[in-house]
């Protein structure tokens, strides 16, 4: 386990920090080195001598900022000081005095603030217990129309620490340096707009002590570079062969969304899965042979309307030749058959897309209760809500958590920032992603990685969400790389695929 990988709630990071100045640490040290790795970032940051306006709260926030504000000084910034309350904590109150005692000016109304290149905002920390109002709302509201970029201390003051939401109301920050441990509400999709970039301050937090407060493995995780790896089928065993490899069948695509096959081909061949199939209606399979020459297109006979109306295996194969299926990108409501002949099966299955519309009517939870094995499910928002329209969706990790309680199902919920649980409540959240991947037809790149990735390491000890995660950081890491090549505009599903090999190339 990583510091990065780990997220804690306000009360968790008490507990931690309670236990380090309990064995002995004074409180007033640790504030002095976490402000001075902060004032070292900033220095990094900010060219020399500009003018840096430093907001400051009445809690050990504010304390942090003066310290911040000090070290600023003394290092040939010209400094000024915005505190506006009347009480301060015992230890803020002496940074204060000894920054005033240094003659850094000191304002406490927004009409006598002089102007300044950046602000560092530390008017509230993990301590935020309530709604921001009267003066320091107008205070925050109006510093947020000033175009200085600002640096927030711990978390955009305003936000809640868990939740991510807006007391009141909140800085907006352009980079937040987050102390000692990822704060939950930093990666939450309603604190997106105000946390900037996002860059945590490592200041030596004892792992026993993060051990003992939120046990080992922690039950909510951060999906991070090295997670991810540790997960990835690489290096693969000299003496594999195609069948080792894993064996994937994939059913998806109709004669309406022939498309959405192929992306989900393409998306399985980048995984580096053994042995690819594929079963799409009769009249679309030229159309992925040209696309996918490496993979064995069944052709199944279809209805009406150009969806598979029923699986034709070649030789009588049985379904459980398969290591995995990944069922639902473009096969319309009509495949409806298929859909409740693989739940039947007892393969490790994915559920995406259409899969999912067909299994919200044929009743979710009782449908996947009867599953025997394995069952990833991967909804976006609106999936989720159809397939579980009675859980409530506030907090985006207890819903996902109930989900997976619910069905048994490790289930994926798809967003800016995609949560992952596992039926006993083990969640990852994926931390960085991208607008552009806000696409059609990237979701079916999506489902194709994921399962090429199972596919291999079904065999092996690991956890399923974890492989589930590591297709969430991929795919998310392509469009990324993706984005900074060719900007948000660039990134068709298509596009992303090819830059699915990229990232790992580039690790
Ligand atoms: N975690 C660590 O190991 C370290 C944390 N540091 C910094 O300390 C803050 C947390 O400090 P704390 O004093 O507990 O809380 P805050 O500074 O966030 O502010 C609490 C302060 O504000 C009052 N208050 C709360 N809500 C409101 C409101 N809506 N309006 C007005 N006033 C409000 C409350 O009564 C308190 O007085 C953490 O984030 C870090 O920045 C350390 O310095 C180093 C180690
Ligand atoms: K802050």
């Amino acid at each position: 386990m990583t510091k990065e990988q780990v997220i804690v709630t306000a009360a968790q990071m008490r507990d931690i920090e309670g236990r380090i100045f309990a064995a002995g640490m004074p409180v007033a040290a640790l504030m002095e080195k976490v402000a001075r790795l902060i004032s070292d970032r900033l220095q990094a940051i900010i060219p020399q001598g500009q003018r840096v306006g430093i907001l400051v709260g009445p809690g050990h926030n504010g304390g942090d900022a003066l310290v911040v504000a000090r070290e600023l000084h003394f290092r040939g910034y010209q400094v000024w000081i915005y505190q506006p309350f009347s009480k301060l904590k015992e230890l803020t109150s002496q940074h204060f005095q000894y920054a005033q005692s240094l003659g850094i000016p000191v304002y406490q109304e927004i009409e006598e603030l002089p102007s300044c290149d950046f602000l560092v905002d530390g008017l509230f920390g993990f301590g935020l217990e309530r709604e921001i109002t009267d003066s320091i709302a107008l205070a925050i509201n109006h510093f947020n129309e000033w175009n200085q970029p600002i640096f927030s201390i711990d978390l955009p003051s305003g936000l809640h620490t868990d939740t991510g939401a807006v007391l009141g109301t909140a800085i907006r920050a352009n980079h937040t340096f987050c102390l000692g441990l990822w704060k939950q509400g930093l990666l939450q999709e309603q604190a997106l707009e105000y946390i900037g970039k996002a860059e945590l301050i490592d200041f030596d937090i004892p792992l026993a002590d993060i051990h003992d407060v939120l046990g080992n493995p922690p039950k909510i995780n951060r999906i991070t570079k090295t997670t991810a790896l540790a997960t990835l089928p690489l290096p693969r065993s000299p003496v594999t062969h195609k069948y080792k490899s894993g064996h994937l069948l994939l059913i998806c695509g109709s004669r309406r969304y022939a498309g959405g096959a192929i992306l989900t081909g393409l998306g399985a061949r980048a995984s580096g899965v053994g042995m690819l199939s594929i079963a799409v209606p009769e009249s679309i399979k030229p159309l992925l042979v040209s696309h996918l020459p490496e993979a064995l297109i069944i052709d199944c006979p279809e209805t009406e309307t150009g969806a598979i109306s029923h699986l034709q295996l070649p030789g009588k194969t049985p379904l459980s030749s398969f290591t995995v299926i990944a069922c639902g990108p473009g096969l319309t409501k009509d495949a409806t058959p298929i859909v409740e002949q693989v739940i039947n099966s007892e393969v490790p299955l994915i559920l995406d897309a259409d899969a999912l519309n067909i299994l919200a009517q044929l009743g979710t939870i009782s449908t996947l209760q009867k599953r025997k094995t394995t069952t990833v499910l991967t909804p976006h928002t609106g999936e989720f809500h159809r397939l579980f329209p009675d859980i409530d969706f506030k907090d985006r990790v207890k819903a996902v958590q109930t989900a997976a309680s619910q069905t048994g199902a490790v289930v994926l919920l798809k967003g800016a920032r995609t949560a992952i649980s596992n039926p006993q409540g083990v969640v990852w959240i994926n931390p960085e992603s991208t607008p552009a991947l806000a696409r059609g037809g990237s979701g079916d790149v999506l489902s194709g990685l994921m399962g090429g990735l199972l596919a291999q390491v079904a065999n092996k000890q690991v956890n399923i969400e974890d492989v589930v995660a590591t297709a969430a950081w991929w795919h998310s890491q392509a469009g990324i790389l993706a984005a900074e090549e060719r900007t948000e505009l660039g990134v068709d599903a298509f596009t992303l695929t090819q830059y699915l090999m990229k990232v790992v190339i580039a690790i």
